[in-house]
């Protein structure tokens, strides 16, 4: 089984938990994508839902395909959010923003009263930190804003890299109209504890820790799809 089809195979699991009528937050990514095409030949054949997206990516991808989309402040209360991550570790800790869609994920998953996390086996991870963490920051202020993100992490016994993140021949933006700084940790022991730090920064507006957000995580490896729940 190749990288996508085992996306297919976790999309596939997480659609079992679409129900009739559901208002769902719709993630972004290639894993999310998967299951957007999915719940669209399913709208096709007569399921009733209404979806918020994660970012104009999958905004896009969804009118394309014909999932009906409604804005956040339409629906502001959600019933399940179905997106992908870059790493999930035991507890379903994940990190994610490697398309730089972290913000409007973390907002609409907070409107959500359940998040499954759909992601291939290469995602899992002991230990959080060896994909680059993204935090997205406002541009006023960026080199302030990366100094005092490298003095938090240099508390918590973290160094490493922090770039910010290109696209093209330019900076990259996200929908909202930030940057992305992509730190290279390596390894966070401490994850709750990076996050709560990373919150004080007045600069930044997000980061890609997300914690106690993921109920259930669908992982599919060349054997198939199997369920993760929070270890205590
Ligand atoms: O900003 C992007 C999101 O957090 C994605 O859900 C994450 O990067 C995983 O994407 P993919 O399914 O393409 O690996």
């Amino acid at each position: 089984m190749d990288a996508r089809e085992m996306k297919i195979k976790a999309a596939e699991a997480a659609l079992a938990h679409v129900e009739d009528g559901m208002r769902l937050g719709i993630g972004t990514g290639s894993t999310a994508e998967e299951f957007v095409r999915l719940l669209a030949e399913k709208v096709a054949e007569g399921l009733r839902v209404e979806g918020v997206p994660t970012s104009e990516r999958t905004a896009r991808l969804c009118v394309e395909l014909g999932v009906p989309l409604k804005s956040l402040d339409e629906l502001p209360e959600l019933d399940l959010t179905i997106d992908g991550a870059d790493e999930v570790d035991g507890r379903l800790r994940l990190i994610k923003g490697g398309g730089g869609a972290l913000l409007r994920e973390k907002i609409v998953a907070s409107a959500s009263a359940r998040m499954i996390v759909i992601a291939d086996e290469t995602k899992v991870v002991e230990t959080l930190g060896a994909f680059k963490l993204p935090i997205e920051v406002n541009p006023f202020g960026l080199v302030s804003t990366r100094i005092a993100i490298e003095k938090a992490a240099s508390r918590l016994g973290l160094s490493g890299g922090i770039a910010l993140r290109t696209s093209g021949d330019g900076t990259f933006t996200t929908d909202g109209g930030h940057y992305i700084l992509d730190a290279s940790f390596g390894r966070i022991p401490d994850a709750d504890a990076l996050a709560s730090n990373l919150n004080d920064i007045p600069g930044v507006v997000e980061h890609g820790l997300f914690i106690n957000m993921a109920s259930l995580a669908i992982i599919a490896g060349p054997a198939g799809a199997r369920t993760l729940t929070a270890k205590e």
